[in-house]
């Protein structure tokens, strides 16, 4: 039996139909559009009307030559002679199931956990044939669910899991909350760990059957999917020439839209100027949307912020929408657990042109920190160790990754920007691309405010003067600026004071 495809999984369900409309014309609008696979899903409907809905159902994706999968229901699965039938963590057992199916019809299950990864490695192939992953983000459609969301970065886990146990046969779908809005980055940032594996399709419930125009909302759906690539920018808002980033920043004057701690705001504002950008300090989420949308604007989140975690996802949200670059600076990763826990959520909420961190901030995103905790509280922050979290984290989160010290580490992480479905993105972390910027060691940067975030100010600044194939040069040119201005302020200065004014007037002229 030739493999389903399982690039746009409809899962239907009739609760939320619009006015007019009925599952099984929500259903023809989504198979004239480009649906692949269908589910019944129908939790609170009784028998007979399930097997009427099925029966219709089948006749529709048969005239498609679309599988139809039932789900929990195996009897109404065999009655009407689908192509398959999806279970759930506590439905039918899966070897009952595949016993009462036999070996030709599709078994799908709901996968949220790394150990049923595991279990249904220990089970081998002819078991399983795909499973839906989930629930990426918060869903309204499965109302029992208790998952929490598990993000990009846990559909990651999975997959790599999938690898690491080589069960090749599994394809899988990613499902949960899944929108136009948030579909490209899930299928970017959803790696194995190799490279290997991204997720071979999406499934979905509302964005279909809610809504007023199935047919145009599966259009829409599909051509999100055919893209190759992701996309940081609306059409690449600065000159394609990426040698003259500096320039472009004098041409542009970036708007810098900080939502940052206080103590940064002012230096940062400063900052801003002196290398030919303007500064905006707002938390106000009302006006996010307007100032997005102002040409050449760019976000620097710095969660040292006193504003609140809804107010800053929903700026990441915003700028992500509008195709604005932003740039995270995840302050005091895991110094707390409530920094912790608001930073993670930070994370997840959406796609970061970079994400710069000192050498603790970046190894505790790269998961690497909380090992090294366990075995070596000091902190292993060998070049070596340090190089490997950065490149996780660039990984992970598909994005430029800098660790900041005596030596900066920038990472490239966008790989090309490539999101294919199924095959992966062909890199591991291993692999990535990186620059080191050395230069003599500036220990007054650690005796003035905001040194620290200052340099994502300037970063904001470059790749605000990027496109989507030059940010990682965009990045290491303003780390490159921003060590060469210290260095010389370091040598002209008399103390500190003279330090933080001197490294001013060096930003000012080396960004002429
Ligand atoms: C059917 C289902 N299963 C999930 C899981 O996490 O396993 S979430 C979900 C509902 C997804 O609906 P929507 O696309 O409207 O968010
Ligand atoms: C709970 C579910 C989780 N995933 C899937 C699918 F995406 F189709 F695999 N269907 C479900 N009913």
């Amino acid at each position: 039996m030739k493999a389903a495809d399982y690039t746009l999984y409809l899962v239907t369900d009739s609760t939320m139909l619009p006015e007019g409309k009925t599952l099984i014309s929500q259903l023809a609008e989504g198979l004239k559009n480009g649906v692949t696979i269908v589910q019944l899903r129908e939790k609170d409907t009784d028998a007979k009307t399930f097997v009427a809905l099925a029966l219709e159902a089948k006749k529709l994706c048969d005239h498609y030559n679309v599988p139809l999968i039932i789900n929990d229901r195996v009897d109404i699965a065999l009655a009407i002679d689908a192509s398959g039938i999806h279970v759930g963590q506590d439905d039918i057992p899966i070897p009952m199931v595949r016993k009462l199916v036999g070996p030709e019809k599709i078994v799908g299950w709901s996968v949220g956990k790394v150990e049923e990864v595991d279990q249904l490695a220990e089970w081998g192939p002819g078991m399983i044939n795909y499973i839906g992953v989930g629930t990426v983000f918060d869903t309204q459609t499965k109302k029992d669910s208790k998952k929490i969301p598990m993000g990009p970065e846990g559909v990651s886990r999975i997959l790599t899991r999938l690898q690491e146990k080589k069960c090749d046969w599994i394809k899988t779908v990613a499902i949960g909350g899944l929108h136009p809005d948030n579909i490209s980055r899930v299928v970017y940032q959803s790696q194995s760990l190799d490279g290997k594996r991204s997720i071979d399709g999406i499934s979905l419930v509302s964005d279909i059957m809610a809504s007023d125009d199935a047919g145009q909302s599966t259009r829409i759906l599909r051509e999100i999917l055919a893209e190759k690539s992701h996309h940081f920018f609306e059409g690449g808002a600065a000159d394609k020439n990426t040698a003259n980033i500096k320039e472009n920043v004098q041409k542009l004057s970036p708007l810098i839209h900080h939502i940052t701690n206080r103590v940064h705001q002012n230096f940062g504002a400063n900052v801003a100027l002196a290398i030919g950008c303007s500064p905006i300090m707002s938390e106000v989420a009302a006006e996010f949307e307007d100032l997005c949308k102002i040409p050449h604007s760019v976000l620097l989140l710095n969660t040292g912020t006193v504003a609140d975690v809804g107010i800053l996802i929903h700026a990441v949200k915003t700028y992500n929408s509008q195709k604005r670059p932003i740039v995270l600076d995840p302050v005091g990763f895991s110094a707390s657990s409530a920094r912790l826990i608001l930073n993670k959520k930070v994370l997840s909420a959406g796609q970061f042109a970079c994400i710069k961190g000192n050498t603790g901030e970046i190894m505790g995103v790269s998961g690497l920190g909380g090992a090294m905790k366990g075995v070596d509280s000091s902190g292993d922050d060998s070049l070596e160790t340090r190089i490997e979290a950065t490149q996780l984290v660039a990984f992970k989160y598909r994005t430029v990754a800098v660790c900041t010290g005596e030596i900066d580490i920038v990472v490239d992480g966008t790989a090309s920007l490539k999101r294919p479905l199924q095959s992966g993105v062909g890199v591991s972390s291993a692999d990535l691309s990186y620059e080191l910027i050395k230069s003599e060691n500036v220990p007054l940067f650690g005796r003035i405010t905001a040194s620290g975030c200052s340099l994502g100010t300037v970063i904001a600044g470059f790749v605000c003067a990027a496109n989507d194939e030059s940010i990682f040069t965009a990045v290491v040119q303003a780390v490159t600026l921003y060590k060469l201005a210290g260095t010389r302020a370091n040598a002209t200065c008399k103390g500190s004071g003279s330090f933080l004014v001197d490294l001013i007037d060096n930003l000012y002229l080396a960004a002429e």
